[in-house]
């Protein structure tokens, strides 16, 4: 039997328990504020109690890669646990990797992190189409086979960002934001109720003028709370597609730890002010 696929998991997901995603980003001034060291003890221990305060919340939680790397390969087994803990608990995973090669090292990341047998495979992974959005066809292929989803980044919340993915493609008046929103809308074409492939648009960066309305899939907006945007930007950014907007928010959730009561009431908050701010 073919796995359910993540864009209908998803949906279910949100559905029971609201639209948020809360980010795990384990940053050196978080485990310092929450009196922890800088060392893979401290990341173990504010990882697992995000894990414990948020898995069993909210929808979805996204741990950002780059902080347990920074801690070599006893920061990458805490994310292993985070993963599985998080799963265990009824949370999905989106991992925030931003992976993207050549399509033959592609190969190799999405069996790192969309494979079945692979100890850091999560639910969903962020992708970075630089080197081509069909550069990504064997994450693609393998998500799709496995009942995963990817999230492309299309237009980021950094004001860096800007010029990049606003600039025209050869021959052709669309954006690069553009071009990358109409690659995902044709892989969810027909895709019931949800397609598994999502975009990265920040809350952060105000009417675009992209057209998101044949997307059929999941619009990841981060760079809610400590990047200055709240809910009531993602209207301006979506308009009528904000249905299927997930938006995310880590420092904002992780810095009222180290409690875990603290943390959860604090993700509790944020959600039910995104659901009022998403029927608004
Ligand atoms: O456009 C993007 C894509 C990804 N991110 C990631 O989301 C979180 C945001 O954390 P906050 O603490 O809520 O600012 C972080 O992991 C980023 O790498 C993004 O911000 N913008």
């Amino acid at each position: 039997m073919s796995p359910r696929p993540f864009g209908a998991r998803l949906v279910t997901a949100v559905s029971e328990r609201g639209p948020l995603c809360v980010g795990v980003d384990p940053h050196p001034a978080l485990l310092e504020s929450w009196g922890l060291a800088q060392d893979v003890g401290g990341l173990e221990r504010f990882a697992l109690t995000a894990v414990e305060a948020l898995a069993g919340t909210v929808s979805v939680i996204k741990p950002q890669s780059a902080f347990f790397e920074a801690h070599g390969s006893r920061g990458v087994a805490v994310l292993e646990r985070v993963i599985a803990e998080s799963r265990q608990a009824g949370a999905l995973v989106l991992l925030d990797v931003k992976r993207g090669d050549i399509g033959s090292t592609m190969s190799a990341y999405a069996n790192a992190y969309l494979d079945d047998s692979s100890p850091l495979a999560a639910d969903a992974v962020t992708l970075s189409p630089f080197l081509g959005f069909g550069s990504l066809e064997p994450a693609l292929s393998l998500a799709e086979r496995t009942g995963r989803g990817v999230f492309v980044l299309a237009r980021t919340s950094n004001p860096e960002a800007l010029p990049v993915q606003t600039a025209a493609l050869d021959g052709d008046g669309r954006s690069i934001a553009q071009a990358m929103v109409d690659e995902a809308a044709a892989r969810n074409s027909g895709a019931d109720p949800l397609g598994s492939v999502g975009l990265v648009v920040g809350a952060t960066v105000g009417r675009t003028g992209l057209d998101f309305s044949q997307v059929n899939g999941p619009l990841l907006a981060p760079g809610i709370g400590a990047q200055g945007a709240s809910g009531a930007d993602l209207r301006t950014v979506f308009g009528d597609q904000i249905a299927h907007v997930l938006p995310t928010t880590s420092r904002d959730v992780l810095r009222h730890g180290p409690g875990v009561s603290e943390v959860r009431s604090a993700a509790l908050r944020a959600s039910a002010a995104i659901a009022a701010s998403l029927r608004v």
